[in-house]
C-alpha cells in the first residue's frame, strides 16, 4: 500500500508540479497513473521513491515513511524508471548479481529467478554481453529483471511498456496481474489509454499537479456515458481541470 498524504512539490519556488495529492494506492490492485505531458507523474514517482522530498505532506510505503525511514521504506518497493541507461559497462549477469547482492537474494533462489526471468524476457543469450551493447528494449528488460529478482512487495513502474517487444510487453503485463493478485501493489504510469483500460483495476488521472479522478474506469465511463471512447472522456476530464 502507498499512502500519499497531502503532498505538494514546488520547483524553484514557482512551479507547482504536484499540488496537494492525497490518495491511497491499495494492495491487490493494479493502479494506472495517467496524465498529459508535464502533468506531474514523474515528480510524484520521484517523491514516492525518495529521489525528491515533498515540500509538504508525507508518503508512506507499507506504513514506512520514505523521508523519515528511507532504508525501511526502500526495502518495500522496486522501481523501474523511465530511463534505463544504467551500469552500461557491466554485463547483464553482473548487473543482476550486483542487485541480488545488495538485496541479499541468496544462491538457489537467485539462480532460479535469473533462469526464469531471462527465459521469460528471452535474455538468456544476452546475459554475458555488456549492457552498453543492448538495444533500448533490452536495457528496459534488464532493469525490469533487476527489480523482479528482489521480489519487492510494491512495484512502481514509469512507462514500463515503452520500447518492449510485444512478447515481453505481454509477459510483463501478465506478471503485473499475477503480482497484484497475490495481494501486492502495482503502480505504473502510462500515456497509452488502451493499456490502462485493459490492465488497471483503478486509474489516477493527474493534470497540472492535481488528481482529477481516482477510481475504476467503469465508473469513469458510466459518469460520461454520452462520450464514445476513453480518449474522449480523458480529454473532457482534463479540459475542465
Ligand atoms: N527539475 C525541474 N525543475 C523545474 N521544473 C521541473 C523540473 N522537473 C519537472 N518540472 C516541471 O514540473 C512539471 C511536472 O513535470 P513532470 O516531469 O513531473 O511531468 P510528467 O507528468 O512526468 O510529464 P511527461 O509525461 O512529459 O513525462 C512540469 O511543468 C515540468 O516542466
Amino acid at each position: 500500500m502507498i499512502e500519499i498524504k497531502h503532498v505538494t512539490k514546488i520547483y524553484g519556488g514557482t512551479t507547482k508540479a504536484v499540488d496537494d495529492i492525497d490518495i491511497t494506492l491499495p494492495t491487490g490492485e493494479i493502479i494506472g497513473f495517467i496524465g498529459p505531458n508535464g502533468a506531474g507523474k514523474t515528480t510524484t514517482i520521484k517523491m514516492i521513491t525518495g529521489v525528491l522530498a515533498p515540500d509538504e505532506g508525507e508518503i508512506l510505503i507499507n506504513g514506512k515513511n520514505i523521508v523519515k525511514e528511507p532504508l525501511e521504506a526502500k526495502r518495500e518497493f522496486g522501481l523501474v524508471p523511465d530511463n534505463a541507461d544504467i551500469f552500461l559497462r557491466l554485463k547483464g549477469i553482473e548487473y543482476l548479481n550486483f542487485i541480488a547482492d545488495i538485496y541479499q537474494v541468496d544462491g538457489a533462489v537467485r539462480k532460479k529467478r535469473i533462469e526464469q526471468l531471462s527465459k521469460t524476457f528471452e535474455m538468456e543469450s544476452a546475459l554475458q554481453d555488456k549492457i552498453l551493447s543492448y538495444s533500448h528494449g533490452m536495457r528496459q528488460k534488464i532493469v525490469i529483471m533487476g527489480v523482479l529478482i528482489t521480489d519487492p512487495n510494491v512495484w512502481i513502474l514509469d512507462e514500463p511498456l515503452t520500447g518492449l517487444d510485444p512478447q515481453s510487453a505481454y509477459s510483463l503485463k501478465e506478471m503485473m496481474r499475477e503480482h497484484a493478485s497475490r495481494g501486492n501493489t502495482v503502480f505504473f504510469s502510462t500515456h497509452v489509454l488502451e493499456v490502462a483500460e485493459r490492465l488497471c483495476d483503478k486509474v489516477a488521472i493527474i493534470n497540472k499537479g492535481k488528481i482529477i479522478y481516482f477510481g475504476t474506469l467503469e465508473d469513469l465511463k458510466a459518469a460520461h456515458s454520452e462520450l464514445n471512447s476513453l480518449e474522449d472522456i480523458f480529454l473532457e476530464v482534463i479540459s475542465h481541470a
